[in-house]
Order: structure tokens, then C-alpha cells, then sequence
């Protein structure tokens, strides 16, 4: 099979990509891959480690203001467009699939307009701008929640959950805290705003550092790539030192190593790291970003909650003190964090890949017949 991927901007849209590959070497061994991205997202870090043949493109989404910009924007996608086109002449893929982002809606209308099968999968519980337009034209679509198929043509979309579930799930982690300096024998927290890190999260840490410091357990927090020297330099400001059993980072490139071995998750209510928590049955708290389409994050979480799965802490009530009040629910209620952990595991979907797999298998026949 020869695919084309395309997804890019931030991590959640990216690692299901990717997660799709293995899945798809692992049914069919000699599958080709081409991964279109574009300029300025973080695929242009995450992709070309894997080894997989990479190709940007430059796109740019709209803005709501400048009218001026929107017209840019406009040129940048037909450009894309013919660029997109000639790529996929040269690639001959038998399919073409596109995981959300700008970059995406680029390459995958370029292969609807050429007549190749195309699948889009759409992470969240509310569809992306990019999807909702590459729907109509879209062979099959998967997604991650029930209540998004309601929001794509009627009898196209289809529940498969999230790819990453299953590389998490299958992965056979040999991680050790050791090469962090820290105890494979005490229970570790993670906390993490999404693939960017987020600002709100990372002052409450900061506030949160000193009763973190006298913890029994451990806690590993990562700021986001472009947020680590501010986060240092507050703490340094204001005196406060991690101590041994804390770890501030400014990402990690291992993700699916280090949760399985992790006891449990303060995050953002992204999409991919829900379907990573849930795959792995980790007890939660999720503190979801406010600043997303159709407030999709908090929908997101809703699910979990609504399961016994996690617990939410909406941004406003975030500080130290409610941080810290989370962290130490997940951390030494037991019951709590059990029942948390059945539950989470009881919503994961981790043949997720599987699925989406045998929806990119009856996209192509559909093309065929
Ligand atoms: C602000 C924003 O627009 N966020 C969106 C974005 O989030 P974002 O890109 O943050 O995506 P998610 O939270 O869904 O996934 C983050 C991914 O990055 C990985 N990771 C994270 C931190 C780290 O240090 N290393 C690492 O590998 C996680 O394991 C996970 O695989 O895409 C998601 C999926 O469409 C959406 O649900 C989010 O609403």
C-alpha cells in the first residue's frame, strides 16, 4: 500500500498520523509512506526522526481580522494545492489520509480533485475547520468520538478512536525514571499542557513547587519547548529550587515510553492524550484549554467525566493550591485513582489503529468498485 499522511501544526494531529503508519507496517510490511507537512508546524521536528520521507508545504490559516492576510492565506492553499498535486502524481499513493491541520486540507483536496481515495480522522468531539471542509469530498471518515460522526455527512464517518491509543498500548516500555534521576519505585505524576505546553498550567506549578517539593511521590513537569527558560526563570526569581523528587522539562520526545510508566496525568483535554490516557487506564485530572474551537476540549474531557474516567478542573479555578488538592487525589486516594484507572481503561480504545486501518482498506475497494 503507498500512503500519503498530512497533518501538521500541533502533536495531536501529528502522532495519530504516525501511530497509523506503524499499524499499517505491521499488517502490510512493504507499505510505502510520504508524509506532507507544512513549514511552520512542529512536524517538521517530530516526522523526519522517524525516517519517514517528508515534504512541506507552506499554508497558513485565516484570520479573523485581516482581510488582507485572509487574501494571503487564500493564494498560500492554491499553491499548496498545485503543489500537492504534482506530489501525489509522482507518489502514486493508493490512498491519501489527513489527520487535521491546515497542510491537510491542502493535500487532501488535491487528491479528492485528482479522484484518489481519500480518509480523514477527525481526534476530537467537535470537527476541525480543515475536516468539516474535506468531508464532503472524503471517501470514509474516522473518528475518535461518538458524537462527531453526527457532524459529517450522514453514512461517511465512522467510529475507530485514536490511532496513538494503539502504538501506546502495544508498546513494550523499557523506560526507567533512573535516566531522569529519579526512583522507579515511587508513584509519578506528569503534567503537561498538550503537545505546546500551556502558560495557565505552568503558573500554577509554579506555585505549586514548594508543596510539590515535600511530596512523597514524584513529579515530572514539562513546560512546552518555547515555555521552559520562562518557567526557569520565575522560579529562579522567586528562589524556589525543584527538589529530588521533581523534574521540570521542556519536552519529551518518548511519550509512549515514559506513560507506561506513569502513575498519573495532570493535562490539557487534547484529544490525543485523552486517547493515551484512556488506552493505558491512567487516572486524571484535565484542565481543558479554553481557547479552542467550540470549546472542543472541554467536550472532550466531558466524555471521560461523564465515565467516572477523570476529573476535570476548569482554568479559572486553577492555582497552586487546586493543583496540588488534584495532585495529591491522584496520588494517594487509592479508591479514587482505581476506580479512575478501570474506568479510563473501560473507554480506551486501543485497536483503534486496527479500525482506522480497515477504514483506509474499504476507502480503497469503495474507489475500486
Ligand atoms: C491548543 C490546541 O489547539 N490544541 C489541540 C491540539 O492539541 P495538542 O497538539 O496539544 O494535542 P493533544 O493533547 O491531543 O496531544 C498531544 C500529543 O503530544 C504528545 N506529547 C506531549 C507533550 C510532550 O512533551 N511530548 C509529547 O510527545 C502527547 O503524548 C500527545 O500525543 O490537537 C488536539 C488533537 O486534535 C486537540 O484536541 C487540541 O485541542
Amino acid at each position: 500500500m503507498r500512503v500519503i499522511l498530512s497533518g501538521g501544526g500541533t502533536g495531536g494531529h501529528i502522532y495519530p498520523a504516525l501511530a497509523l503508519a506503524e499499524v499499517i507496517k505491521q499488517h502490510d510490511p512493504e507499505a510505502e509512506f510520504l508524509y506532507v507537512g507544512s513549514e511552520r508546524g512542529v512536524e517538521a521536528n517530530i516526522v523526519p526522526p522517524t525516517g519517514m520521507a517528508f515534504k512541506q508545504l507552506k499554508v497558513q490559516g485565516f484570520s479573523r481580522s485581516l482581510s488582507l492576510e485572509n487574501i494571503q492565506t487564500v493564494r498560500l492553499f492554491l499553491k499548496a494545492v498545485k503543489q500537492s498535486k504534482k506530489i501525489i502524481k509522482a507518489f502514486k499513493p493508493d490512498i491519501v489520509v489527513g489527520t487535521g491541520g491546515y497542510v491537510a486540507g491542502a493535500v487532501v483536496y488535491a487528491a479528492q480533485r485528482m479522484a484518489i481515495p481519500t480518509v480523514i480522522h477527525e481526534q476530537n468531539s467537535v470537527a476541525g475547520v480543515t475536516n468539516k471542509f474535506l468531508a464532503r469530498g472524503a471517501t470514509k471518515i474516522g473518528v475518535a468520538f461518538t458524537v462527531a460522526k453526527a457532524q459529517f455527512p450522514a453514512g461517511k464517518a465512522v467510529l475507530v478512536g485514536n490511532p496513538r491509543a494503539q502504538q501506546v498500548a502495544q508498546i513494550k516500555s523499557t523506560f526507567s525514571w533512573q535516566t531522569l534521576g529519579l526512583r522507579d519505585d515511587k508513584p509519578t505524576l506528569l503534567i503537561f499542557g498538550g503537545s505546546q505546553g500551556a502558560p495557565a498550567i505552568n503558573l500554577a506549578v509554579i506555585e505549586a513547587m514548594n508543596a510539590f517539593n515535600q511530596r512523597a511521590y514524584q513529579v515530572v513537569i514539562v513546560t512546552g519547548p518555547k515555555r521552559y527558560d520562562n518557567v526557569r526563570r520565575l522560579l529562579q526569581e522567586q528562589g524556589i529550587a525543584p527538589a529530588d523528587n521533581v523534574r521540570i522539562l521542556p519536552y519529551i520526545d518518548n511519550m509512549p515510553e515514559v506513560l507506561a510508566q506513569t502513575a498519573a496525568i495532570v493535562s490539557r483535554a487534547g484529544a490525543t492524550s485523552i486517547a493515551e490516557i484512556t488506552a493505558l487506564g491512567i487516572p486524571s485530572i484535565l484542565i481543558p484549554s479554553l481557547h479552542v474551537t467550540g470549546d472542543h476540549q472541554t467536550k472532550n474531557a466531558q466524555s471521560l467525566v461523564d465515565a467516572g474516567a477523570a476529573l476535570i478542573v476548569p482554568e479559572p479555578a486553577l492555582d497552586g493550591d487546586t493543583l496540588v488538592a488534584a495532585a495529591d487525589q491522584l496520588l494517594l486516594d487509592a479508591t479514587l485513582s482505581d476506580k479512575m484507572a478501570a474506568q479510563a481503561t473501560k473507554v480506551g480504545m486501543p485497536d483503534a489503529g486496527d479500525r482506522l486501518y480497515q477504514l483506509l482498506l474499504s476507502a480503497i475497494a469503495e474507489k475500486k468498485d
